[in-house]
């Protein structure tokens, strides 16, 4: 689950009982990331955490062991149908390269278009939205942006 939400402490609990096996929450979000990556583990959940195009990754970094995946967005949260923003790649880039076997989760504006870059950059999770749903064959655009990530994953793991 990614948990768009303010005072994202109060939805845990729920969401494990609802049968949620991760929570994604948002690292501008809360006061104290810590004692919410440890409840989320409490509650028998894999921790997500998500940072905005505004926060760097530098925020994100003294957690990063702590988690399983980290989650860039590549919009501002809100709304779909935006445009990818490609200056968050580096942040990408940066936590693949920092941290080899970390999830890295791309959420905003990816499709057939821009795949590539997040692929590259070593994103091996894709949230997508409107390219898959908009799409006259969403099944084709699925695998597409399941090859592209497999096969850069698999050139990652060649070079090493
Ligand atoms: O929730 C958000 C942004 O707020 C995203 O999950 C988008 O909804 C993904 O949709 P596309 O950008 O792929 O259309």
């Amino acid at each position: 689950m990614h948990m768009m939400v303010a005072k994202p402490e109060q939805w845990v609990k729920p969401m494990a009982v609802a049968g949620a096996n991760q929570y994604t929450f948002h690292l501008e979000a809360t006061d104290n990331p810590g004692a919410l990556i440890k409840d989320v583990r409490e509650n028998g959940m894999k921790v997500g955490l998500a940072i905005k195009p505004g926060t760097t990754v530098e925020y994100l970094a003294p957690w990063a062991n702590q988690i399983d995946m980290a989650l860039v967005m590549t919009v501002e949260p809100g709304f779909g149908g935006q445009k990818f923003m490609e200056d968050m790649m580096p942040k990408v880039q940066w936590l693949r390269t920092q941290f080899p076997s970390l999830d890295i989760e791309v959420d905003g504006g990816v499709g057939p278009d821009t795949i590539h870059k997040c692929a590259e950059a070593g994103a091996n999770m894709i949230v997508s939205g409107s390219a898959i749903m908009k799409s006259t064959d969403p099944r084709s655009v699925i695998n597409l942006l399941r090859n592209v990530c497999s096969e850069a994953a698999q050139k990652r793991s060649l070079d090493r």
